[in-house]
């Protein structure tokens, strides 16, 4: 924990949660010179979710290393005890005896969801194709969140839903175990509404299909095949997207799962290396799920110095050891295609583009308004706080690097989104006065540990 929160105890939950009500922690970063040394990426925060929910899922004991204990994950594994699992920790090791597809029973409390939107899309489509009604809420960042777009496929197969205005939470869901598959093209890119599709069709009966116009993160059909499912994919034609359909009523067996590390926790030691020079540090256990690494493709299109070494698979999924180098990059041109790709990575990457010498041009980026908080607000107005050129559109965002480092000094306010407080950190390390962060508390949601990584690798952050 970075400090200053309070730990709490949900109604249904053995493990504390850290509470969003407590005063805000005011971050600073300093300027440093290098980078150097040797690090662990924390567990991915997309697998630990669904390496919860699927041995919550499945009959036996699914036995899980390496997963990530962020607030957020912590919410998902309080949640699915809420409708049943039997989830325990020893030390790196959890266990999770499961209740079996459909086979959850009605919790008795309000779900808390914090701050996590993965758990609440995903939970969605489980407790849609459960016989009961069950609440969800969260806090304030995710509370203004979408869920329309996870209530309109449920709700034609067959559940029933009340919310806030514009379909934000609480959300009340009326289950039933009488869903009815359906073929669904999504109308946005999100690797969440995908898998809440997938997941309610496990309690279906029949085929159910999802047709994603352009691929996104495939932990879910991943997971589903380890655990047993049947799960087909096509190549939708013309288009980078795929069909992706599920056979319901599996019966998913418990599995051991070996978490990797994530590339977007990983993310922000690789820009820092990158924007000093001299730096020399290694990654160690970075998942490049190919879609995933859209930063890295960048990066390296930039002229950053990684090497993806050891290269190897960890829980289904291919991981490698990233070392960088730091040095010179140069302003390029991200395609809108890539995004998906890249999705909770374009705030580091604006500000790796506030060091490069000429323009990085952003596209496709509308997705980023409906994040912890409105991502490309928030990073327009911390770099506007530190003197760093740039131009914001609907759905772009371009940035002007001169090489030289930028001016510094701004107070940025992070809205509750943890990658905006990581981000802006990071940018402290180069420029030429520190830079501070309102509130550095959510980075728990994702990365408990950040300061500390960071700073035995010679960053110097520290509560302002
Ligand atoms: O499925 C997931 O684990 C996630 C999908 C992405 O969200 P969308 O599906 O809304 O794009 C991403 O931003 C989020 O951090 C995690
Ligand atoms: C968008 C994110 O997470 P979530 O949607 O789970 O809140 C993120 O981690 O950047």
């Amino acid at each position: 924990m970075v400090g200053g929160r309070r730990a709490v105890f949900l109604p249904f939950s053995r493990e504390p949660v850290l509470s969003a009500s407590t005063a805000p922690l005011k971050l600073i970063a300093h300027p440093v010179a290098r980078l150097t040394g040797k690090v662990r990426a924390p567990g991915d925060k997309s697998v630990s979710h669904r390496a919860l929910m699927f041995g919550a899922l499945a009959m036996g004991e699914t036995v899980i290393t390496g997963l990530l204990q962020g607030e957020d994950v912590l919410c998902t594994a309080a949640a699915l005890r809420a409708l049943g699992a039997d989830i325990s920790r020893e030390q790196d090791v959890w266990r999770v005896r499961g209740f079996g597809v459909g086979g959850g029973r009605e919790p008795d409390d309000v779900l808390d969801l914090g701050n996590s939107g993965t758990s609440a899309r995903l939970l969605s489509g489980i407790l849609a194709s459960h016989p009961f009604t069950s609440f969800m809420t969260g806090d304030a960042s995710l509370r203004r969140r979408p869920m329309q777009r996870v209530i309109e496929p449920l709700s034609r197969m067959g559940a029933r839903f009340q919310s806030r205005e514009g379909g934000r939470m609480p959300l009340a869901i009326v289950g039933t175990d009488e869903m009815v598959p359906i073929e669904y093209r999504l109308p946005v890119a999100s690797a969440q509404v995908k898998s809440c599709i997938l997941l309610a069709g496990l309690n279906t009966a029949g085929e159910t299909t999802v047709i994603e116009p352009q691929a996104t993160r495939d932990h879910t059909e991943r997971m589903l095949r380890h655990f047993g499912a049947e799960v087909r994919e096509a190549p939708v034609e013309g288009g980078h997207g795929k069909r992706i359909t599920v056979v319901g009523w599996p019966e998913l067996k418990a599995r051991k799962i070996a978490v990797p590390g994530d590339p977007s926790s990983a993310a922000f030691a690789v820009v820092a290396a990158c924007i000093r020079p001299d730096s020399d540090v290694l990654i160690e256990n970075v998942g490049i799920n190919p879609l995933r690494a859209g930063l890295y493709t960048t990066l390296v299109e930039m002229g950053a110095d990684i090497t993806f070494e050891n290269r190897r698979e960890v829980g289904g999924e291919p991981v490698a050891d990233l070392h960088v180098r730091g040095g010179g990059l140069t302003g390029v041109e991200v395609p809108a295609d890539r995004a998906p790709t890249m999705i909770d990575e374009y705030p580091i990457l604006a500000v790796a583009a506030a060091f490069a010498e000429g323009t990085t041009r952003m596209l496709g980026l509308a997705e980023l308004r409906a994040k912890e908080s409105d991502r490309l607000s928030s990073v327009a107005a911390g770099l506007a706080a530190n003197g760093v050129q740039h131009e914001v559109g609907a759905e772009s965002l371009t940035v002007h690097g001169t090489g030289a480092s930028p001016a510094g000094g701004g107070l940025v306010k992070t809205h509750l989104d943890h990658r905006i407080a990581m981000s802006f950190l990071v940018l402290g390390l180069g420029t030429r006065e520190p830079v501070a962060v309102d509130d550095g508390s959510p980075i728990d949601t994702s990365f408990p540990g950040f300061m500390t990584q960071m700073n035995g690798l010679g960053a110097k952050i520290e509560a302002a």
